[in-house]
């Protein structure tokens, strides 16, 4: 039998669409596995009752076959189900990770990040890495179609606010604009150079100026009930950036030193004026998936 944590993701950060991800300290997924000749999954923890135990319907029923690494799965969610904060990447990761061990197939984490993605394609419909690399990577990680991903440790505190409301990853898709100004690109191009070298130097102030988005984020925006008022107050108690984490509904706010929790705070109260019920995750950039 063995045990892997995976961790929660925020992946676009604003100006990095489909590119850009981090690992968070917290929250997690945990998952154990047990050789067996067929695989079977059993689910608890947060939003278990909303996720399938259908080896064709659950990420990680995908990452064992990528694996043939057939197992009893037991998936303990600490990342509630479309969140934005990649609960479903948690889960692949984690798995990926344990299987990979039980069946001592002695792939790195890099080569795991295509696997894991199978797991995302059962969800989305396409093998999106952007969750899955930082749960597995750690740090600040840039994937490109072509050559897998790149990751950069970095030292940047975090917080995640998740409201009691939920948007599919289908769904927020369906909204992102076709196409873009050269205006635009010009913007997107600046902010995203700037959020990477803010990431290389754990630079708040230069991280959350590069967070800006001019195309994708309005657009998933209003989806989120109440993400105007939770982003201006986030921004008056002190966050260098706040953006839409994921496809949302989570927000994600990077604070100034010494402001996380203030930061956490108006978030939460930005949510409840306008009635909605959230929880702010006080977290940081993280360490990527390993056996426990
Ligand atoms: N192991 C799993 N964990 C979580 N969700 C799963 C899992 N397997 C399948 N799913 C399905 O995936 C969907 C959630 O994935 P989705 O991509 O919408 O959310 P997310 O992973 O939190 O978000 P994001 O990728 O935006 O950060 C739900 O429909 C859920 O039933
Ligand atoms: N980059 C993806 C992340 C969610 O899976 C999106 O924003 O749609």
């Amino acid at each position: 039998m063995v045990t892997a944590r995976a961790p929660a993701t925020s992946a676009n950060l604003g100006s990095g669409f489909d590119t850009f991800g981090v690992a968070l300290s917290h929250p997690a997924d945990t998952v154990t596995v047990e050789r067996a000749a067929e695989t079977t999954i059993e689910v608890s923890g947060a939003g278990a009752r909303y996720i399938p135990t259908d080896p064709d319907e659950n990420v990680v029923g995908a990452v064992a076959d990528a694996l043939d690494a057939p197992a009893h799965i037991h998936i303990d969610k600490g990342v509630r189900p479309s969140s934005g904060l990649g609960s479903s990447a948690a889960s692949a990761a984690a798995a990926a990770v344990a299987l990979n061990d039980l069946y001592d197939r002695g792939y790195s984490a890099h080569d795991l990040v295509p696997v894991a993605a199978e797991g995302e394609a059962v969800v989305s419909g396409e093998a999106h890495a952007d969750n899955v690399a930082p749960s597995l990577l750690g740090g600040f990680t840039v994937v490109r179609s072509d050559d897998g991903a790149t990751s950069v440790d970095t030292d940047l505190p975090l917080v995640a606010c998740l409201p009691e409301v939920v948007v599919s990853t289908r769904d927020a898709r369906r909204v992102v604009p076709e196409s873009l100004t050269m205006a635009e690109h010009v913007e997107t191009v600046g902010n995203a150079a700037t959020l990477a070298a803010g990431m290389c130097r754990s630079d708040p102030e230069l991280v959350g100026r590069g967070m800006d988005d001019p195309v994708v984020t309005p657009a998933r925006a209003e989806l989120i009930t109440g993400y105007a008022g939770v982003r201006e107050a986030a921004f008056e108690a002190g966050a260098t950036g706040v953006t839409v984490s994921g496809a949302g509904p989570s927000v994600l706010a990077v604070p100034k030193p010494g402001r996380r929790r203030e930061v956490a705070a108006a978030m939460v109260e930005g949510f409840a004026d306008a009635g909605v019920g959230a929880r702010a995750y006080q977290t940081e950039v993280g360490r990527g998936a390993s056996v426990l």
